[in-house]
């Protein structure tokens, strides 16, 4: 966007700072709104979209700390995250500066300011802004990528570079970042979009089902064989096959997969007849393949085979005000989805988001802030709604303390929120914010 198109706020007790920046500021952009009052900013906000804010940190000249300046700028960007704020202060601290540009300002300003430098700063901000857009990731009407992060916007870029182009693709990263997501939305952006989009979970399949789920089988290739099946590779024919979870595949199936690679053909279990197949391969992980190479757990063939390009998708602790944004995304979601009014977040409510770490990325996110909308009473989501779940919780702990008891601690909390769900896996599994894979996975590791 350029300045002459921006729509501008700006919010200073000082009445000459209002009078000197809407002199400065009409005749280069579209419009400028003026405001002596904070209080007036909700009202406002409501009402109208604004490009950027201009922001004040002090009021009524009687704190110099800036906390009101980072209180104003948390409400705005609750209440509208796409909205950039620039700081403006007349004490320049370098802390300050800092702290807020960590909670989310644009820029932050030093009176008295140099107008060149401000009408700089503004269309910095404006040309940046135009730069997310772009780059916003629609998957379908439903769902999007949301991320307007430094770190997801160059996965946004490589995503866009690669998705029509026929590569595989190798997607990296920990449970929860949006893989999954990012996988879909590689073929919905493809030219195969039309043909189908065929997910396995091969880090769940057994040596037995890995063979007949992948490749198919003839009636009575084996006693419950009753009739042909198409495999999965078969299914995807023309389209995207997605294997999740490849780091979990035993030295034996990566062997079967290989050869089907590289030979582009499958053979049901019970035919001698070699199928041809024409799929675009992505797959994923929360492993590192170099690791296990190193240990002799994966292929070192397979891995340059599956990874014609990597996108390693960061975790949401190093995505900035993605969290903010996520949180509006899934509050409003989830809201409507159980029919309750539009929320607000409050300053603590935000405050306590921040401060968690977030080991379960997106997913747990999503899931504490369904449980949040559930339990809110009136139309402000509060501190007190937020609850992360244990299992979570006990990674985190997990990083930091790597006492050996921690296995026994998190089998005792699997079976004490399974019991609660009276054996329900899907019910626990939310509960506990992992997916049903991760569960099984632990059930089977404590033999449960
Ligand atoms: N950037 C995002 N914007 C909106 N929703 C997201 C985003 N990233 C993840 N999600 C949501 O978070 C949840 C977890 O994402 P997803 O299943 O894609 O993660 P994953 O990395 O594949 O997890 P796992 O490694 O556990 O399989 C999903 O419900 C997904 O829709």
């Amino acid at each position: 966007m350029q300045l002459k198109d921006a729509h501008i706020l700006v919010i200073d007790d000082d009445e000459d700072v209002l009078t000197a920046l809407r002199l400065l500021l009409k005749p280069q952009v579209k419009q400028v709104v003026v405001e002596k009052n904070p209080n007036a900013l909700q009202g406002i906000l409501s009402k109208q979209d604004f490009d950027v804010v201009i922001l004040d940190m002090n009021y009524n000249g009687l704190v110099n700390t800036g906390n009101e300046g980072i209180f104003w700028l948390n409400k705005i960007k609750s209440w509208k995250p796409a909205t950039a704020v620039m700081l403006i202060t007349a004490y320049g601290d370098i802390d300050l500066a800092i702290r807020s540009l960590k909670e989310g300002a644009s820029d932050f300003l030093v009176k008295p300011w140099k107008n060149e430098k401000l009408l700089e700063s503004i269309a910095e901000i404006l040309a940046k802004k135009k730069k997310a857009g772009a780059q916003k990731i629609k998957l379908d009407s439903e769902t999007q990528i949301i991320g307007d992060s430094e770190p997801m916007q160059e996965v946004f870029v490589k995503l866009k570079k690669v998705a029509p182009t026929d590569a595989n693709v190798l997607v990296l990263g920990e449970n929860g970042t949006g893989k999954d997501l990012i996988a879909r939305s590689i073929h919905e952006n493809s030219l195969r979009k039309n043909k189908p989009f065929v997910k396995v979970d091969v880090g769940a399949l057994t040596e037995s089902l890995f063979e007949s789920e992948l490749f198919g089988y003839k009636k009575g290739a084996f006693t419950d064989a009753r009739e042909d099946r198409k495999g999965r590779f078969e299914a995807a024919d023309g389209g995207t096959l997605f294997l999740d979870e490849i780091g979990n595949i035993s030295l034996r199936q990566q062997a079967r997969l290989l050869t089907v690679l590289q030979n582009r053909q499958v053979t049901p279990l019970g035919s001698n007849e070699p199928v041809n197949i024409d799929i675009r391969l992505i797959c994923a992980t929360n492993l590192s393949l170099k690791d296990l190479a190193d240990e002799g757990k994966f292929r070192k063939d397979l891995i340059y085979r599956i990874n014609t390009v990597d996108l390693m998708i960061p975790p949401l602790r190093d995505r900035g005000t993605d969290l903010s944004l996520l949180a509006q995304y899934f509050v409003k979601l989830y809201a409507e989805k159980y029919g309750k009014q539009a929320f607000s977040l409050d300053p603590g409510f935000i405050k306590k988001l921040k401060e968690h770490a977030f080991p379960g990325n997106v997913r747990e996110l999503q899931y504490a802030l369904e449980r949040a909308v559930i339990m809110a009473e009136g139309s402000i989501l509060v501190a007190e709604d937020l609850a992360f779940s244990p299992i979570e919780q006990q990674t985190e702990t997990e990083h930091k303390l790597k006492t050996t008891n921690l296995d026994a601690v998190e089998k005792n909390t699997i079976l004490r929120v399974i019991e609660k769900n009276k054996g329900n896996i899907s019910k626990s599994a939310k509960e506990l914010g992992i997916t049903r894979t991760a569960l099984y996975r632990r059930l089977n590791k404590y033999d449960l």
